[in-house]
């Protein structure tokens, strides 16, 4: 393992124990408050935490087991941080920004430099090595930030939201870059946005309340979320319950089918997906509340490229603008959402 963290700290609920291996891109996510940017700070030494231990490569960056009191001040630890806002020194030219990492580390200017142009080089920032901070377009900036924060040679290279002040135009191009040079680097994302983690990471981790709830490899992950957040970044219905040999029945008592391959058992607990645009409405009138149908109340209609989202706080459907016309469907009516049990995923909870 690279990174080998482990951590308590009180006041802001949090304990965290996780490993990065070598080369490896883990994506942390979670709601607000979740603990994401306490976990950063921990790791790069700007946040203090109440007890634990953590090693990088073999060095420890804090030891306060057991009283104990090993700390490695931030700058000494090989962690790099990117965040939304570059931060560029605005008096020094884009070619001593990025040497600067390289300076910092002890090497002479000339040697600095020439690290400085090779990762100029690598994030196709060449042309602007001698302008200044305030002469660059933000998706500009933050190139250079990134090669500042490659050009002090991390062992751990820390993304905190990196795309998120960026222009939409612009963020698909930066991600494109951080794809390239984050191959074979250890790094740690936090992100609220599920295609960097699609894009960028191996792994994901989720937290709330401070704790890790989720994890597992990027894409199995979202196709088969067990927590009601990560089900809803990757955009699918999660329903919880106990595994019956139909199927399931969800914790408000609703009989639900699935046909679909399981690797659960009778009688575990389980959390059931489906995907909205997998699920159809009908009037509550003719719907009787039984077998794969959840009587609900419509919260919100939203636009979702040519479908309309019937959003209700159980479930959602996607249906064509058509089908909500016809229903006369709006907000605060309520309908029967119906699923079909070949479109249901169960998976032990
Ligand atoms: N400087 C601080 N002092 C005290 N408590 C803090 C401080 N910063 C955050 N907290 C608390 O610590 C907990 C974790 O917050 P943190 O900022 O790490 O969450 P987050 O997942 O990064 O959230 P967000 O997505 O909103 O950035 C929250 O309860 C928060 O209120």
């Amino acid at each position: 393992m690279t990174l080998v963290f482990s951590a308590t700290l009180d006041a802001r609920g949090v304990a965290l124990d996780l490993e990065v291996a070598r080369g490896e891109t883990v994506a942390v996510l979670g709601p607000n408050g979740a603990g994401k940017s306490t976990l950063l700070g921990m790791i790069a030494g700007l946040v203090q935490p109440d007890a634990g231990h953590a090693d990088l490569d073999g060095a420890v960056l804090f030891d306060l087991a057991g009283g104990r009191g090993r700390w490695t001040p931030p700058h000494a630890r090989g962690v790099s941080t990117l965040t939304q806002d570059a931060d560029l020194f605005p008096h020094l030219s884009v070619l001593e920004n990025v040497a600067f990492g390289a300076r910092s580390k002890g090497l002479g200017r000339r040697r600095a430099q020439e690290i400085a142009r090779h990762w100029l080089d690598e994030v196709e920032a060449t042309e602007l090595a001698q302008r200044r901070p305030s002469e660059l377009s933000g998706g500009q900036a933050q190139r250079v930030a990134i090669a500042r924060a490659l050009a002090a040679d991390p062992h751990l290279l820390l993304l905190d939201e990196p795309l998120s002040a960026l222009d939409v135009a612009v963020a698909p191009t930066i991600r494109r870059t951080l794809l390239r040079v984050l191959r074979e680097r250890t790094a740690i994302i936090v992100t609220h946005d599920v295609l960097d983690a699609l894009t960028l990471a191996d792994r994901v981790i989720v937290l709330s309340e401070g704790r890790i709830v989720e994890e597992g490899p990027t894409r199995a992950t979202f196709a088969r979320p067990r927590t009601g957040f990560t089900a809803g970044l990757a955009g699918l219905n999660l329903l919880t319950g106990i595994r019956t040999a139909e199927g399931m029945i969800t914790d408000a008592g609703i009989v639900i089918r699935s046909t679909l391959p399981t690797d659960a058992a009778v009688h575990d607990r389980v959390v059931a997906t489906v995907r909205p645009g997998d699920v159809a409405v009908a009037s509550a009138a003719t719907t009787t509340p039984g077998v794969d149908r959840i009587l609900a109340t419509v919260l919100d209609l939203e636009p979702r490229g040519d479908l309309i989202r019937v959003r209700s706080d159980t479930i959602s459907a996607d249906l064509a603008p058509a089908e909500v016309a016809d229903g006369d469907l709006e907000p605060g009516m309520r309908v029967g959402y119906v699923l079909r049990p070949e479109t249901v995923t169960i998976t032990r909870a």
